[in-house]
Formats: C-alpha cells, structure tokens, sequence
C-alpha cells in the first residue's frame, strides 16, 4: 500500500491541468455496451477506477482498447457475452451498477450484483429498481444479486423520481435509449455529467432532450451506432486544485477548468477570501488575503457539491472564525474529520453538520485515508501544515485523481509517493 509524505508551508504557484471527469467517464464507458458499433471516448481520466471499468466490461465480452497506445482514448467495442456484474468488481466501484439499465435494454436480462453500503453512506439503489419496473423489467434479489429481465424489451413511461439521484437518472436515461416510446425523467438529476452523458448518447444516434434540466425526455429508438466523444472536464479535481491554491496562500491557473459547472463552489471560495478569476480556457484561483469562515451545506447540483465536502472542511479549518459545514447527501462523510483533529483542528460534529473553529497552523501528523476526497482533504492539510504529513492508504485517492503528486510537486509542493 503506497504512502505520501509531504512537507508543508510552500504556496503554490504555476498551472495544473485539469483531466477529464471521472463521474462522467465511467458512465461514459458503460454507454459503449448500447451499441454493437465503436465508441471512441477522449480525455480518459488514467484513474484507477477506469481500469476497474475496463475490467467490467472486458468481463462482459466488450474489448476495451487505447487508441494509437494512447490510453486516454479508449475504444469500447464487440458483442456482450455475458449479463452478470459479478460481486468482486461491483464492490470495488459503485458505478458498477451502472451496466444494469444498458444491459437489460441490449440484452432483455441482466444479473448484477447489488453494490451494498460503502465507507460514505448505506447507498440503496432502490430509486434505480423501481425506475427500470416502471419501463417494464421484472427484477427480484436473491443472494445478493439483482436479477433483471425484460424479455419483449422495455416500454417508455413517465418515472418521478422521489430524489433527484445522480445514478438513477444515468441508469434510466441509458435503459431508456432503447425502450419502445417516450421516457419522461421528472425530478432528474441535474449535474452537468448528465448532459455529458446526453450528449454522447444522443450522437451514437438517441434521442433525449432535457438532459442538464429536472425534466429529461427520451424518445426510445431501434438501435445505436458508434460514436466519438470528448469527455468533459472534471469540475470535482478542478475544486480540489482550487483548494490547494486557497490553502497555501498560492496562485494556480487551472488549465481547462469550467467555471460554468463550479458556481456554488466558487461563489463559496471567494465568500472565503479567495480570488477566482475566468482566463482563456483557465480557471486562476489566488489568495493573498486572510481565508474567512462561511456556512455550507451539501446539495445535488447546483447546489454546493457534496464530493468538494471534504476539502472545503480542511480550508476552513485554517479561517478566521468559525463555520458551519452540513453534509445532506450521505450520512457517513465526516470520517476524515477524526484525522483532521489529530493534525490539530477544531471540528465537532454534531449529526450532520460539523462546527469547525478555525485554527491558525495545522500539524504535520501520521493520518490515514479513508476514501476518496477525503484523502485529498488531507494532502490539503499536509500542504498547509507546519512539518511533516505521511498520507497512508493511497489507494482511495488513485481511484480518482490521476498524477496527484506530479501535479502538485510541478507547482511547489513537498510531496513524495512512497511506493510498498
Ligand atoms: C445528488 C448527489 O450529490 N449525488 C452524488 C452521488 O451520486 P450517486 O449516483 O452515487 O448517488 P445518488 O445521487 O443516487 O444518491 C443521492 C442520495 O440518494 C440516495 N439514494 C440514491 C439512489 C437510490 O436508489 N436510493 C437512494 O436512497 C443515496 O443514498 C443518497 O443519499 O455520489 C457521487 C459520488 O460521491 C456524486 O458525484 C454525486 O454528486
Ligand atoms: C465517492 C465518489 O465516487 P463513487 O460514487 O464512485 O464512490 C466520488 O466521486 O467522490
């Protein structure tokens, strides 16, 4: 298991380039199990849970190949062989339960296992079940499996979603591509990855307006082509740098950031004290001031991010004053604040809010990753800390964010992978 150290106390400056998105990537790859043509995906985030979704859907008979050995190109092709997702992949990577809706449209059937709890929150696909019931499948669980089928195909209808889920709406608006008859999503979720989604879709020949609104429209057609697709931008790695400039005092521009899709988060950071500003193809963070405490709380999109919780709770550890930080999305996504303590700031939490009592220096500790953007939370930590940090358990962290120490130390940072 890789560990980080890294050494605190230098602002950082230069660019960082900013990849492509892995929430959008992933169901990106699944989208490729539509059709029996090529689909020829760029800007691949090289992530470890990409290789996880390779290894999906080799596992399902699709070949998954770089494109010129360029292997942030991917080309997904061939026939689906085999309608299981077994349990060793889909509780490796949540997205897993993603291959549901395109198989059960391809295929008529689909058996895949249920992704179960993780380390953030319980996670039921609940909302996904009932959608694909309401367009016709007939799905039980047994043995830990969801068992689909849909043997005339599946039939469009007009499914209210009770949340507006980020998963469900992906799983419907893939399964629905492919029904007989027009789809209505209402309460769809609205983050820019389902236009992404969409828009990949709709060139490998579907039929869906809406995407990006809470109302998605899809008119079901015969079959899909292949397809080419620029992934978007990932606006969540695009925060996490803008984190670090805030923190160190630093000056970063963000090579491809989106302003468009980072209006909560950056109406926040400059709430904070932080200087954001729009350049060519560039999003510059600064901060030359002193960091300010505010009061956030978590919501779907446009609301403040969720998967930015994390990092803003390391920021704001360092403010003036004091902040409030409610997380509204999962109800287990505070595990980094015990670390956090221990390199010395000041955060209770209480349910689902955390008060956080800014604290002038954090310290260089031994912590511990316990998933995703909390491990980010605290390499942030250990970039404003005084001494030194060992980050262990990195392998949340390659999950999602490609060349984190390449990226970092080419803009100032102390920080040194440790390969075990
Ligand atoms: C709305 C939201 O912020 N979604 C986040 C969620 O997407 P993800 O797709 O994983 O989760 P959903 O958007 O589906 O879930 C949002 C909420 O709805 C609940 N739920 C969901 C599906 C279901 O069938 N039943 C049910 O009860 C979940 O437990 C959760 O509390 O995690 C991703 C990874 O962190 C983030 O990128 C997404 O931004
Ligand atoms: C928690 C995340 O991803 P996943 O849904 O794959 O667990 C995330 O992107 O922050």
């Amino acid at each position: 298991m890789d560990r980080f150290i890294i050494r605190g106390g230098r602002p950082l400056h230069g660019d960082i380039t900013i990849g492509g998105a892995k929430n959008a990537a992933l169901k990106l790859l699944v989208a490729g199990l539509l059709t029996s043509e090529r689909l020829i995906l760029s800007n691949v985030p090289r992530i470890d849970d990409i290789a996880t979704m390779r290894d999906l859907l080799t596992q399902h008979g699709m070949t998954v190949e770089a494109v010129n050995g360029d292997d942030s190109t991917l080309c997904i092709s061939g026939t689906i062989t085999n309608t299981e997702a077994p349990y060793d992949i889909v509780s490796k990577m949540r997205a897993s339960i993603l291959v549901l809706g395109p198989l059960l449209a391809r295929c008529g059937k689909a058996r895949v296992s249920l992704p179960g709890g993780c380390a953030i929150g319980t996670r039921p696909v609940d909302m996904h079940l009932r959608g694909l019931e309401a367009l016709g499948a007939e799905i039980t669980l047994e043995n830990g499996y969801i068992n689909a089928s849909a043997p005339n195909g599946l039939t469009g209808d007009r499914i209210a979603l009770p949340f507006a889920s980020v998963g469900a709406t992906e799983n419907l608006m893939m399964a629905a591509t492919l029904a007989k008859g027009r789809t209505e999503i209402l309460n769809a979720a609205r983050e820019p990855e389902m236009a992404d989604l969409a828009a990949c879709l709709n060139a490998m020949g579907a039929q869906i307006t809406g995407a990006g609104t809470g109302h998605i429209i899809i008119d079901g057609v015969e079959a899909l082509h292949g397809a080419e697709h620029h992934i978007m931008a990932d606006r969540i790695e695009c925060g996490t740098y803008a984190c670090a400039a805030a923190i160190t005092g630093g000056d970063l521009r963000l090579i491809g950031g989106q302003a468009e899709h980072l209006g909560a988060v950056i109406r926040t950071l400059e709430e904070a004290g932080v200087e954001v500003s729009e350049e060519d193809n560039a999003l510059r963070v600064r901060r030359t001031g002193p960091l300010r405490g505010v009061d956030i709380m978590t919501e779907p999109y446009p609301g403040f991010p969720t998967d930015m919780q994390a990092q803003f709770m390391t920021l704001l550890s360092v403010a003036e004053g004091a902040s409030m930080l409610t997380e509204t999305i999962f109800e287990n996504r505070f595990m980094h604040v015990p670390e956090l303590v221990r390199m010395g700031a000041r955060i209770n939490v209480h349910g689902s809010s955390a008060i956080i009592r800014g604290v002038k220096l954090l310290s260089g500790a031994p912590v511990m990753a316990t998933d995703l953007r909390a491990s980010f939370s605290l390499i942030l930590a250990g970039l404003a800390a005084q001494g030194e940090t060992t980050l262990s358990r990195v392998y949340h962290l390659d999950r999602g964010y490609e060349a984190v120490e390449r990226k970092l130390a080419a803009c100032g940072a102390q920080i040194e992978r440790i390969r075990e």
